[in-house]
Parts: C-alpha cells; structure tokens; sequence
C-alpha cells in the first residue's frame, strides 16, 4: 500500500535520526565534533564565507562525522563479535582509526585553506 511505503520510510528516517542522536549522547568524540561543528559555522557566518567554500566545509565535516561514526560502528561491532583480545581486531580498529585521522587532517587543511585569508584580511 502506497501509505505504508511512505510511514515505513518515514520510521527509517526517524531510526538514523534516533541513531544520531545516540551517537551524539553516548561517544565523547561525537560532542567534540559537535563542538567543532559549531565552531566552523559560527566562522562561516561570521565571515560570510562563499558559496563554494560552504560547499568545501559542508563536505569536510561530513566527511568526519561519516568516519567517526563508520569507526563507533566497527568498534562496537568488534566488541560485540570478538570481546577477547586478538591482533586481528587490534589491526581492524586501528585501520578505523587512521580513517578518522586522515578525514581529520584533511578537514583541517580544508578549514586552514580557507579560513586563512579572512584572517588576514
Ligand atoms: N579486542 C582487542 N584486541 C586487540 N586489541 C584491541 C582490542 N580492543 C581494542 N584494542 C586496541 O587497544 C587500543 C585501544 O582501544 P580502544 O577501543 O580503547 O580505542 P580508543 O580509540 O581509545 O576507543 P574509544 O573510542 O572508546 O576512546 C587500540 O590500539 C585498539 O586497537
């Protein structure tokens, strides 16, 4: 029926919202890139940034909150699958790890690039 197709996928947004929410309540990480978040809007705001460099900045912080929250996955994931210690799992959640590190370096290069010459000027 057309009218439980659109209930069943309003309930599956309503599912990744209340999975964002947990995300952001239960990992520390979560607030600091809430906080962060925050902080680079308040920066764009502040100095009108362009369009494209919204666009820029949108993608950057996406592309963290996605590896961070990619990374919770695999680490609660591995807890639950493999609760002993094993190199294996070691490898695995580090391999997440490096993923958030390398968005993080990139979206502060990104923040770097171009919040600089408002800096400046
Ligand atoms: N089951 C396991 N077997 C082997 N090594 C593990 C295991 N669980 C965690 N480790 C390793 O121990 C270290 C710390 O793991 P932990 O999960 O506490 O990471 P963390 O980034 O501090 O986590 P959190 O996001 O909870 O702060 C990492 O190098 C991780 O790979």
């Amino acid at each position: 029926m057309p009218g439980s197709y659109f209930k069943n996928r309003l309930a599956s947004f309503g599912y990744a919202f209340a999975g964002f929410i947990a995300f952001v309540k239960s990992e520390p990480h979560a607030r600091i890139h809430a906080v962060a978040t925050l902080v680079v809007v308040a920066a764009g705001c502040w100095f009108h940034v362009t369009k494209s460099d919204w666009l820029w900045l949108i993608w950057a912080m996406a592309l963290v909150w996605i590896t961070e929250m990619l990374n919770t996955v695999i680490e609660k994931m591995m807890d639950h699958l493999s609760p002993a210690i094993h190199p294996k799992v070691k490898f695995i959640k580090d391999l997440a790890a490096a993923a958030v590190l390398v968005a993080a370096i990139a979206a502060a290069i990104t923040g770097g690039c171009i919040f600089w010459p408002y800096l400046l000027s």
